[in-house]
């Protein structure tokens, strides 16, 4: 039996999962043993001061659930890591060099990779003994061609500072293209567009299984409009900010924490948002529209990108739960062969596009947690587990 701990650290929560998965051949066949989310990480008020806090917390409630992280019927740990830079684009087993890799990778992720490099830490202080697997979130993105993944900018200046497109999701982006092809009638050479719609926000376009583009660059910064991140913005914007005063650090944070939906409208919550707009208030309704139409642009230009479509698949916490950005997203896009049913898009759940529609529109659930265990058992010894 083997049975794996999977940690996804992000910048103020820590989400966990512990699987049990008979053997490597049917990971897919994985049973959850226990989950939870510890949130509000140093936040004012919270009683989980930091990642070493929550990691504790995680373990206690291991406990208390009869899985104590000290059990030896425990074979790996798995960890969630956003930005793998071009040094890491597999599943990797996790040693002292890895750990220093992903420190150094810290400038181009400074949200994220802190918050995963806590949970290896303390983790691999809790059991020193077990194999532990990062999981990177820009590896399914490797695959992007060079014109998709270079910047228009002097080479050297972008060779010497790291400066691609590296995009992020990627195991939402894995899971969600395979399960999506699945629904094609050509499965394995299938195109599919994903719209993975969270706090963070991606669009990827993946062609037979392999992804050609995706809307997130060099950080997690790039692309759809997010919760508090703004998406794409001018670069000029940049440089007058700057000559204006701002510094880097308070433009990073005007970027990442006070834009998107929060800096519009006063709201990252999508289910705010949408009541407001319900009750007629127009900062909310600004907010949604330039939401929607940033993801009706990508739609379209992963469109061309791929030359045709088979599936259009929404995930995350928005892409799965709000028919209101799914129809006004596609609205008017039945000349591309994108209709939506709008009686199935109420329902959500599975395929939500009318019987007709040349392009299939589906609501797919995510599981990065499940996708991040399959990965660490590919690469940890078969000596470890059946
Ligand atoms: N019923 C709903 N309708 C609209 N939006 C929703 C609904 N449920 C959740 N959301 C949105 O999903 C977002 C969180 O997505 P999720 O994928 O859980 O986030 P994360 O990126 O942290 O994993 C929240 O900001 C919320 O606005
Ligand atoms: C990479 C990224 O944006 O992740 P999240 O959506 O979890 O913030
Ligand atoms: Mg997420």
């Amino acid at each position: 039996m083997t049975r794996v701990l999977v940690l996804n650290s992000g910048s103020s929560s820590v989400k966990y999962r512990l699987l049990s998965a008979g053997d490597r051949s049917s990971p897919g066949a994985a049973v959850r043993l226990a989950s939870g989310t510890v949130e509000r990480i140093g936040e004012p008020g919270s009683p989980v001061a930091d990642h070493t806090a929550a990691l504790e917390s995680v373990a206690g409630e291991l406990a208390a659930a009869g899985f104590g992280i000290d059990s030896p019927e425990l074979t790996a740990i798995g960890h969630r890591v956003v930005h793998g830079g071009t040094a890491f684009t597999e599943p990797t087993p996790i040693t002292d060099e890895v750990v220093a890799g992903i420190r150094d990778l810290i400038p181009l992720a400074p949200l994220h990779n802190p918050a995963n490099l806590a949970g290896i830490e303390t983790a691999r202080r809790l059991r020193p003994d077990l194999p532990q697997v990062a999981v990177f979130d820009t590896a399914f993105h490797a695959t992007i061609p060079a014109e998709a993944a270079t910047y228009a900018i002097d080479r050297e200046t972008a060779a010497r500072h790291g400066v691609r497109r590296y995009g992020f999701h990627g195991t939402s982006h894995a899971y969600v293209s395979r399960e999506a092809a699945a629904l094609a009638d050509r499965p394995e050479t299938a195109n599919v567009i994903v719209l993975h719609l969270g706090n963070g926000a991606s669009a990827s376009a993946v062609a037979a299984g392999r992804c050609v583009d995706t809307s997130m660059g060099m950080t997690p910064l790039e692309g759809l409009v997010m919760g508090t991140r703004s998406g794409d913005v001018d670069p000029g914007a940049i440089a007058h900010l700057r000559r204006a005063g701002m510094s880097p650090d308070e433009i990073d944070t005007l970027l990442n924490r006070r834009s998107g939906l929060l800096g519009l409208c006063g709201d990252n919550d999508m289910r705010e948002v949408e009541r407001r707009v319900a009750a007629g208030d127009p900062d909310a309704e600004l907010a949604l529209s330039v939401y929607c139409h940033r993801l009706r642009k990508y739609v379209g230009a992963y469109y061309a990108v791929l030359g045709t479509v088979d599936v259009i698949a929404f995930t995350g916490g928005v892409g799965e739960n709000s028919s209101l950005v799914r129809s006004r997203a596609l609205a008017g896009l039945e000349p591309l062969g994108i209709e939506l049913d709008p009686v199935r898009n109420a329902a959500g759940g599975g395929t939500v596009s009318a019987e007709g529609s040349r392009v299939r529109v589906a609501v797919v659930p995510t599981d990065e947690e499940l996708e991040i265990a399959r990965q660490t058992l590919r690469v940890i010894p078969r000596t470890n587990h059946g």
